[in-house]
């Protein structure tokens, strides 16, 4: 299922330890686990979704990660990655790492009590000794509090925070290469942490715990922001009739300046705009910047189908949409702006048809049915698969990526 990229070598820790992730069979903690486990490291995996860990315990990823379907069956056969869904195995452990969602509310709050339930069952079973690394997402200050309650409970663990920041899918092509940020509650926290990161070959940069967790906020809130420049401008665009891909090429051709000047497109997935909430939330509801972000980005779907209605009659016909994740080449439909843009065609088209060749849904169609069936199609996830696509029909394609030259 997964494509297969450039290895990245592995070299073996210089101190194998025995390693718990919880959260261990998700995106984040199930690559990681993979990774620590093939360069010498013991791991248990624990995660509540025992299915989940069924099918990893077949040697099948459950998601794509590239290079992991090869790396799996590997790491099984060494007899050193162990699944669980309990918690007792903690009290085993040399390094207890957290991964686990950390998503926002209704009120686009962080959502704590999750995080706060898994923290007491650690602290059930955690021992004098172990070192704690969180790795999730957490609102600042969280860090500090969790080694407020260690000490008052006289729990003798080294507490630190360093953030995963691999894009999804990635994981294993990334994470020795990006630098790690690390922090901890006690010098001797952060340390541990940073030679745990070391070993297994990752440059480290210290910082304290807030600012790990600020760092972390603001990498994603950048990134959100800068999609939302390109989405307010290519709206503009639209608005006076201008070829949106047209101006991007002609002003970031050999202009150094417009480097940094992302695609137009569909914005989504778990992790953008849920960060840019969490730091928006943090200072008390105010990041103007990623407010407005998130009315822009959120917004595309609606403006898409305001512009179609311009020029169609929607009520009588039938609309497909290309690909259904949250991102090009990728399986995970969480926050796919796809799904939103489905809601309001639904609310306006005869028919809306949907399809995605990662994705297994019942209710989708062939790519051969969309196009046979649908009047208008939309780009709604730049799958590889659809990048010479062939049709008659017209193609909205808001990330130009069917007509553009380069990857
Ligand atoms: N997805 C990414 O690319 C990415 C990248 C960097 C950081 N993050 C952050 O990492 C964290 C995890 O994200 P994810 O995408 O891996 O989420 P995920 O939903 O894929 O994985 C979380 C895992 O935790 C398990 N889990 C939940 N509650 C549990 C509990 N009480 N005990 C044991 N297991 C439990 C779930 O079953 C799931 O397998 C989040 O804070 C996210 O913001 C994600
Ligand atoms: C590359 C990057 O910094 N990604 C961060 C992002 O990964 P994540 O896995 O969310 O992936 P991306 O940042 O690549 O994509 C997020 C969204 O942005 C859209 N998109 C992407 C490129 C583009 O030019 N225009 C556009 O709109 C995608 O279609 C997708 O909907 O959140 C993770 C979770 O915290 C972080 O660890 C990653 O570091």
């Amino acid at each position: 299922m997964n494509a297969q990229e450039g290895q990245t070598e592995t070299t073996q820790v210089q101190h194998p330890l025995r390693v718990a992730i919880i959260g261990g069979g998700g995106h984040v903690g199930l690559p990681f686990g993979l990774a620590l486990c093939d360069c010498g490291h013991t791991v248990t995996l624990v995660d509540l979704n025992e299915a989940q860990l069924d099918t990893i315990r077949s040697g099948q990823m459950p998601f794509q990660e590239i290079n992991a379907d090869q790396l799996l069956p590997r790491v099984l056969e060494s007899g050193r990655l162990h699944c669980s869904t309990s918690f007792t195995a903690l009290s085993e452990q040399d390094v207890i790492i957290v991964t686990i969602g950390t998503p926002v509310d209704e009120y686009l709050d962080p959502s704590l009590r999750a995080f706060d339930q898994v923290m007491e069952d650690v602290f059930q079973h955690c021992r004098p000794g172990q070192l704690l690394i969180i790795r999730s997402t957490v609102f600042p200050g969280v860090t500090q509090r969790l080694g407020r309650l260690v000490a008052e409970r006289d729990l003798q663990i080294d507490v630190s925070y360093c953030p995963e920041r691999i894009a999804q899918g990635r994981a294993l092509l990334e994470l020795t290469q990006l630098p790690q940020l690390v922090s901890g509650c006690t010098p001797q926290a952060a340390q541990r942490a940073a030679s745990f990161f070391s070993d297994f070959g990752q440059e480290v940069i210290e910082l304290s715990p807030v600012e790990a967790e600020l760092g972390k906020l603001f990498t994603n809130s950048y990134r959100y922001i800068n999609f939302a420049i390109s989405n307010q401008f290519y709206m503009l665009a639209q608005r006076y009739e201008a070829d949106f891909d047209r101006i991007y090429h002609a002003i970031t051709y050999k202009y150094p300046r417009m480097n940094g000047f992302a695609r137009a497109g569909f914005a989504g997935g778990p992790c953008l705009l849920k960060d840019t909430m969490q730091l928006a939330s943090f200072n008390h509801n105010l990041l103007t910047l990623g407010q407005t972000a998130m009315a822009v980005n959120e917004g595309l779907p609606g403006f898409i189908v305001e512009r179609l209605k311009k020029n169609h009659d929607l009520t009588g016909l039938t609309v497909g949409i290309l690909g259904m994740g949250f991102k090009g080449n990728c399986d995970d439909p969480r926050s796919s702006l796809s799904y939103k843009l489905r809601k309001v065609l639904t609310l306006e088209c005869r028919r809306v048809l949907c399809t995605d060749p990662f994705i297994d849904s019942s209710d989708f169609v062939s790519l051969e049915t969309i196009q046979q069936e649908s009047d208008i199609l939309i780009l709604g996830a730049c799958h590889d698969e659809y990048r010479s696509l062939q049709t008659t029909k017209p193609l909205i394609d808001v990330f130009g990526f069917t007509t553009r030259q380069e990857p």
